[in-house]
């Protein structure tokens, strides 16, 4: 049984798709702990409802991004995380967390990568006026959202609802995440 840790700094739908793949067996790990930036973030009512344990912390109260990596490093080596997997987690890890689980960090970006890169992929390319939208799911290195692509999944959307554009989007994350996560702890 694999032990994974999930970072999330927002709503959680995605973190919500793998706790519950995770407690049905459909990914054959156990999340050990949720990370989590943003004290108050519905992620953490999420992680509640599941029972996982949560680290969650408010940047501004470390002297510096290493301080604080170092926490949630130490805690991910005290469950014996072997995997990270980034959900809406929207800071940029530097090399404390990098080094520690080189190309064991996955992240799922809402964009057909490399189109797009950055924290409002969606909105970026639905103001291109993009007719294929897609999702994209890699591994996590020093370049911002420029890791090797592991899975991609496109659909076109031709409407001009964004709201309806971000549950599309959301509708084909969360299966791949799942079914991407499951492959790779069936490897490891
Ligand atoms: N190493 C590294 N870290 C990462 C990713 C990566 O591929 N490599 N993928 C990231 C997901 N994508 C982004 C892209 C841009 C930003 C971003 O610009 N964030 C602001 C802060 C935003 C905020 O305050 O909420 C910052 O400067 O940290 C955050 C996540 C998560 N962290
Ligand atoms: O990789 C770049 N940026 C990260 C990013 O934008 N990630 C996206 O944030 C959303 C979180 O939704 P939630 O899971 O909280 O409901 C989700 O759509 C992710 O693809």
């Amino acid at each position: 049984m694999k032990t994974i840790a999930v970072f999330a700094s927002g709503n959680g739908s995605n973190f919500e798709a793998l706790a519950a793949a995770c407690a049905d067996g459909r990914i054959a790990a156990r999340i050990a702990l949720m990370v989590c930036d943003k004290p108050g973030a519905f992620v953490n009512e999420r992680a509640a409802r599941y029972g996982i344990p949560t680290f969650t912390f408010n940047p501004k109260e470390y002297p510096s991004k290493a301080d604080y990596e170092r926490e949630i490093v130490r805690r991910l080596r005290a469950e014996r995380v072997e995997l990270i997997c980034l959900a809406g987690y929207m800071r940029i890890l530097s090399d404390v967390v990098l080094e520690a689980y080189r190309d064991r960090i996955v992240n799922i970006h809402p964009s057909l990568l490399p189109a797009f890169k950055g924290a409002h992929a969606i909105a970026d390319a639905f103001a291109y006026g993009v007719k294929v939208f897609g999702v994209t799911i890699h591994y996590v290195n020093g370049e911002l959202d420029g890791g090797r692509i592991i899975a991609q999944r496109a659909f076109e959307y031709l409407g001009s609802d964004p709201e309806e554009l971000e549950a599309r989007v959301h509708a084909v994350e969360h299966p791949l995440y799942v079914e991407t996560v499951a492959k790779l702890v069936a490897e490891q």
